[in-house]
């Protein structure tokens, strides 16, 4: 089966292209479509009516003759030269094909098979017209001159009985080579209408089965039976495309020939991917947690005490003129005022008088403030976008923003992100909704206790409401042993882990070490992985493998998305230094497209801390209430956190601007419910493996003995030498090894001097240029043995 198909239709295609646009393609088709119907019907009404307009072909000159053809002198006339003068009734054909043409050119299909449709169509039309021929004159109507005509010279040179051969030949071209018949199928035919006539009247089970057995749709039938949507032969074309060569030869003297080389297309897996998706269906990554419920928000409660936002005006009064009057000791006129009512600030947006500076207003800030005598005052001159300056003033009486309510909210509802995260409500009081994997990485820092971890759990909460167990994964690395502990329950529904470990959340340093460099081989797999699939960025992949159009006999499988939250980053840094930092800098760089998101969170928001090549990899940056002006600027590189006001109160940049986000509260309890409610649920056997990272202490034994070398070692040598990248994650995918297996073929291989030592979560580099170098290295080996 799978060998015809790829005969049908490995041919590689030539691309024939008239720059035409599409306008001129649909005018020219409209054109062709319309002519051929005149043909088509001139052509017919010439069958009734030629006898009648004989005498007036050719007068075309004279305006008042009239005759009977629907399309009068013109159809005559046409029709008289493609039928009388041409084809005969084999003309229709060419009518037709001019129809067809345009109908290609108006739909702007792929116009191959047209030429195709071309090529043949005018074999027809002159083998019926020759076939005519051979009846006489009496029916030249139906042969037209050509083909009365090459009939009678092809019976001047080969008498009837050669005419008569060269006509069959013909005809047997076009049923093996047009209609693809063959004498099987031929013989099948007249079979199974035999046995059919014979079943028929015998009744007899048996035979059905026979026949079965021999036509080719029961083969096809018989395959849908297999269940397993991905069948080795079927994905993969057994012989690989070869790209066409059209040699270009000119007539200019002295000039050289060009070879034009011609990539073949791969339209045959798409094909087969269309049929595995017709039959199968679409893959669905959450087929195997099928039954799986997401959390209702009945889990989360409402904090908000007081109901919806109370105004009170007599504090809004209040503040707007304290607002005036300071900035009116300051000289400062002000044409306008308007107050937002936020869930704990309040925004006074205020245009000054016509001619006053901006920048005025902008040095007299710590005035304003302290005039304004409260804490967490906020004065954005200009507010960006507007002409307006905003004052910010916190409410004396602050509401909570309860995570029910940012969860429930259409917006997040309705995100269509790939990794939506509801943080609060911004001073607008509306619900704030950031994809984390446009961010891609996020920065968080705040003082000890202003909302960090609530933070962290708001970010979590709303990936849980959000995303299937199939969809992402979460490596939570914890040193205080206590923020994280309730995802516990949720290990094997959403955590990952490295391979041999007990507990997936990570609290200890070299753990986090060994987990960071994993994470590096995972981003390093993945990237082949997006490199072998030919697509950018883990979505295209994901749609490809959905599409069944990647084959997991490759290595290829559904890649959920990654998402790295280290709390307490600080101690971490302090600890390990480089360690962490050089692997998670590489992560941060490299890991936006293959789906790996770090999120990192840390109380000293320190430069040590929070290094330049940390912050300069992490774009999102959050940031809580801070002490002081320094730390602000650390983590934002602009001030403004040091006058938050705590209890979530924080700014977020993704760039430039700065929004003050009210973040919403999600209780300890709240999170205990929600991931007991996953946990109780049927979850995958294990957490998600992360790959084996064997740190430098699993290093080589260099003298392995070349007896004891791995059975595979100098295939494996080849692919190393082959690729020029010494991974052993290359080997497991390409020899179908398990990763300790590939990991000792490698060490032989140091030891062999074919890759260089071990570079941390770099591939190793290989030493041997090309495959004969490789050759020439191990026979050595073997003569010196
Ligand atoms: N978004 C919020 N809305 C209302 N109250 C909040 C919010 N976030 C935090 N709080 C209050 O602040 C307290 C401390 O918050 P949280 O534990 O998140 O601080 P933290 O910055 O993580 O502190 P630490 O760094 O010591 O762990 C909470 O118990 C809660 O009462």
């Amino acid at each position: 089966m799978a060998k015809k198909k790829n005969k049908n239709t490995s041919a590689p295609r030539k691309k024939i292209s008239f720059s035409l646009s599409k306008q001129q393609k649909i005018l020219l088709g409209s054109f062709l479509f319309l002519l051929g119907l005149a043909f088509l019907f001139s052509f017919i009404s010439y069958f009734f009516t030629w006898q009648a307009d004989q005498s007036e072909i050719g007068l075309l000159a004279e305006r008042e003759l009239q005759t009977n053809n629907w399309l009068n002198k013109f159809g005559a006339n046409v029709a008289h030269f493609f039928i009388y003068d041409g084809f005969g009734i084999s003309a229709l054909i060419f009518g037709f094909l001019i129809t067809l043409t345009g109908i290609y050119y108006f739909f702007d299909y792929a116009k191959k098979q047209l030429l195709k449709f071309w090529f043949w169509g005018m074999l027809l039309m002159l083998w019926i017209s020759v076939f005519f021929g051979f009846f006489g004159e009496k029916t030249t109507l139906f042969s037209g001159i050509i083909g009365y005509e090459t009939n009678d010279l092809m019976q001047d040179y080969l008498g009837l009985v050669g005419a008569m051969l060269v006509m069959i030949f013909i005809l047997i071209v076009y049923l093996v080579v047009r209609l693809k018949l063959t004498p099987e199928m031929a013989i099948d035919a007249f079979r199974s209408s035999k046995k059919q006539i014979e079943s028929e009247f015998v009744g007899d089970k048996k035979e059905v089965a026979t026949v079965e057995k021999d036509t080719e749709e029961s083969e096809e039938e018989k395959e849908e039976e297999i269940p397993e949507p991905y069948i080795e032969e079927k994905i993969t074309p057994p012989t690989p495309p070869v790209a066409e060569k059209i040699i270009l030869k000119s007539d200019v003297e002295g000039d050289v020939e060009m070879e034009v080389e011609q990539a073949p297309e791969e339209e045959e897996i798409e094909n087969i991917s269309a049929k595995l998706v017709k039959d199968f269906g679409e893959f669905d990554p959450k087929l195997e947690l099928g039954n799986y419920k997401f959390p209702s928000i009945e889990l989360l409660r409402d904090h908000t005490a007081g109901g919806s936002i109370t105004i009170d005006q007599e504090e809004l009064e209040e503040n707007k003129n304290r607002i005036v009057e300071t900035l009116n000791n300051y000289k400062i006129g002000i044409a306008n005022i308007k107050a937002t009512v936020g869930p704990t600030v309040t925004l006074y947006e205020i245009v000054p008088d016509a001619g006053v500076r901006i920048s005025k207003i902008k040095n007299l800030e710590d005035d304003i403030a302290l005039s304004l005598s409260a804490l967490g005052i906020r004065i954005i001159a200009p507010i960006p976008g507007r002409g307006t300056i905003g004052i910010e003033v916190p409410n004396k009486n602050p509401r909570v923003v309860s995570m029910r309510s940012v969860i429930a909210s259409a917006k997040f509802q309705n995100a269509e992100m790939e990794l939506p995260i509801a943080f609060g409500k911004t001073i607008s009081n509306e619900t704030f909704v950031v994809d984390l994997a446009k961010m891609p990485h996020m920065l968080m820092a705040g003082a000890t206790g202003q909302g960090k971890s609530v933070g962290l759990n708001a970010v979590l909460t709303s990936l849980l409401y959000k995303k299937h167990p199939a969809e992402v994964k979460f490596v939570l690395v914890d040193p205080k042993k206590v923020e994280l502990t309730l995802f516990n329950k949720i290990e094997r529904h959403y955590l990952a882990k490295l391979p041999d470990t007990e507990e997936a959340i990570i609290t200890d340093t070299t753990k986090v070490i060994h987990t960071l460099n994993s994470l590096c081989i995972e981003m390093d797999n993945r990237y082949d992985l997006l490199k072998d699939a030919m697509v950018r960025n883990i979505k295209e992949y994901n749609t490809k493998f959905k599409n069944r159009k990647l084959n997991p006999n490759d290595g290829h499988h559904y890649l959920p998305y990654i998402v790295l939250v280290i709390d307490e980053f600080a101690d971490l840094i302090m600890t390990a230094g480089k360690e962490v930092e050089t692997p998670i800098a590489r992560l941060a760089q490299l890991a936006r497209a293959i789906g790996i998101h770090l999120i990192i969170a840390t109380q000293r928001p320190s430069v040590n801390v929070i290094t330049g090549i940390i912050k300069a990899n992490f774009p999102a940056r959050i940031a809580f209430r801070v002490t002081s002006k320094i730390d602000s600027r650390t983590i934002l590189d602009n001030s403004g956190a040091d006058q938050l006001i705590g209890r979530g109160d924080m700014l977020y940049t993704q760039g430039n601007e700065l929004t003050r986000i009210q973040c919403a509260f999600v209780d300890t309890p709240e999170v205990a419910d929600i991931t007991e409610f996953i946990g109780s649920q049927k979850a995958y056997p294990d957490a998600h493996l992360l790959p084996e990272y064997v740190g430098e202490e699993g290093g080589t034994n260099l003298d392995i003995n070349i007896e004891e070398r791995d059975k595979m070692f100098r295939e494996a040598a080849e692919v190393l030498v082959i690729a020029q990248q010494g991974s052993a994650s290359l080997l497991q995918r390409k020899l179908k090894l398990g990763y300790n297996r590939a990991g000792r073929i490698i060490d032989q291989m140091e030891a062999a001097g074919i890759v260089g030592p071990f570079e941390g979560s770099k591939a190793r580099q290989v030493l041997v240029p090309t495959i004969d170098a490789l050759n020439q290295l191990l026979d050595n080996e073997q003569n010196d043995y």
